[in-house]
């Protein structure tokens, strides 16, 4: 029984991948482009998310500053989930709402970019950064699933939406990790072009 429930995770996270794969692929190629030129151009990637995705969020700055699978130069990605004593102040005196989308005004220069994760596509202070982000002109990439939410109706049509096709939070954000590993791996391709052992 307990084995039935494992197996049955392990096998609809599979699927879930394969069958994004294919859905997805366009629009996480746009965000490669997207990332190596807001790079190359001296720009950088602010990142941000609640819980797991707050996770997730760390995860990527961590593989643009340190590495992913090249030794290379650090690339600039702050991770807006971090500072503690940020993220107190602000949901303190202001609102929860306000936790990313103060640190967007405070660091946000027009031609970065927003990595913004939402699996729901409703969380209000993602939603709050991306509308600092666009007030700024910067440049969105939205990783969300359930059908986009109300952040799929704020995108514009110089944003990337990357919506996994799934209703089930864990399973998207499953999705999430394999797509942060696929933007990293892309990044560094069109840095150094080739495979990894090159
Ligand atoms: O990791 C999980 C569930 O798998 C949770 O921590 C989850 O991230 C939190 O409930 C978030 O607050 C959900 O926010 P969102 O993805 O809808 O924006
Ligand atoms: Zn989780």
């Amino acid at each position: 029984m307990t084995n039935q429930r494992i197996l049955s995770h392990f096998h609809e996270s599979a699927e879930l991948k394969i069958q994004s794969a294919t859905v997805l692929a366009p629009h996480i190629a746009q965000a490669i482009e997207m990332m190596f030129s807001a790079l190359s151009n001296g720009n950088k990637i602010l990142v941000c998310g609640n819980g797991g995705s707050a996770a997730d969020a760390q995860h990527f700055a961590a593989e643009l500053v340190g590495r992913f699978e090249r030794e290379r130069f650090p690339l600039p990605a702050i991770a807006l989930t971090t500072d503690t004593s940020i993220l107190t102040a602000v949901a303190n005196d202001y609102s929860y709402r306000e936790i990313f989308s103060k640190q967007v005004q405070a660091f946000g220069q027009a031609g970065d970019i927003l990595l913004a994760f939402s699996t729901s596509g409703n969380s209000a202070n993602v939603m709050a950064a991306i509308e600092a982000a666009l007030e700024r002109e910067m440049r969105v990439v939205a990783l969300t699933g359930k059908g986009g939410g109300a952040i799929g109706k704020m995108l514009t049509d110089a944003d990337v939406h990357i919506c996994v096709p799934h209703d089930r939070t864990a399973r998207i954000q499953e999705v999430h990790l394999v797509t942060i590993h696929c933007i990293c791996d892309g990044i560094d391709v069109a840095l150094f072009g080739g495979d990894v052992n090159e």
